[in-house]
């Protein structure tokens, strides 16, 4: 088995930005939003507890109703906590699975909600990706063409940044000022040396 490697950070922190520059040094990443998407559509189990809990029309034919959803959970906390029950568990089986299959020394998960989920327990080391709160909203408000109260809204649902940043084993900057790829290249290096020569693994910090 590979080791297996966690991205995190906040909304609009650059997680997937990152883990795409570990994916162009031939590291294997697993994007826990995509796959949620994914399964959203082909889990036919999922989509009928959806249907159940969320009404029919939370669907256009198979197509998840996104939007209409988004203002159903981020809205209502109870709500909110329904839907991560029904699709964290499977994400979390269908990255297993994934691990299962490769064959690379080391592996990346990225997600959002590693430690909220109970994900980060399958992961060996975890990556914070941190950046300023005001560049986050910024980046969010840009990408999804929403509201500064969206963002703040969903970012209220995550834990707070400071503090899962502590709980990462590894913090790689993303504030624009510090250059990203020597941070991912030094973990690079101490990854590979981790999953060729487990000694090295005592050199690394311990999470705290
Ligand atoms: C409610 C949904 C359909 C809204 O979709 P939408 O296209 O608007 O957002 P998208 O999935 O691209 O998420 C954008 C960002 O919102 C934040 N976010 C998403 N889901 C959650 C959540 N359950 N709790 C807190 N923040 C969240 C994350 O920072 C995420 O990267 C979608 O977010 C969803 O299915 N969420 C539950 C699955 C999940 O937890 N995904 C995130 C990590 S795996
Ligand atoms: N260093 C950077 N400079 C400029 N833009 C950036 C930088 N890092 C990320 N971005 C942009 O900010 C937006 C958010 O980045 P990204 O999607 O990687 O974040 P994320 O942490 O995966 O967010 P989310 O949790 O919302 O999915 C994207 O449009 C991305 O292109």
């Amino acid at each position: 088995m590979p080791l297996k490697i966690g991205i995190t950070g906040g909304i609009g922190s650059g997680k997937t930005t990152v883990a795409k520059v570990f994916e162009l040094l031939n590291v294997p990443v697993y994007y826990a939003d995509a796959a949620s998407k994914r399964l959203y559509k082909t889990d036919k189990e999922l989509m009928q507890k959806m249907k159940a809990h969320f009404g029919d029309d939370i669907y256009n034919e198979d197509e998840l109703n996104r939007t209409k959803l988004a203002s159903l959970v981020f809205t209502d906390p109870q709500k909110l906590e329904l839907l991560n029950s029904l699709v964290h568990p499977r994400t979390i089986k269908d990255a297993l699975d994934w691990l299962q299959a490769q064959t690379a020394p080391y592996v990346i998960k990225e997600a959002a909600l590693l430690f909220e989920s109970g994900s980060v327990a399958e992961m060996d080391f975890v990556i914070g990706v941190y950046a300023p709160q005001h560049l986050r909203i910024k980046r969010a408000m840009d990408r999804d063409k929403t509201t500064r109260d969206e963002v703040i809204n969903r970012m209220m649902r995550q834990i707070d940044e400071g503090l899962k940043m502590k709980l990462c084993d590894f913090v790689i900057t993303n504030n624009e000022q510090e250059l990203v790829l020597p941070q991912v290249l030094r973990l690079h290096e101490k990854f590979l040396s981790a999953a060729l020569e487990p000694r090295a693994i005592s050199a690394f910090p311990t999470r705290s």
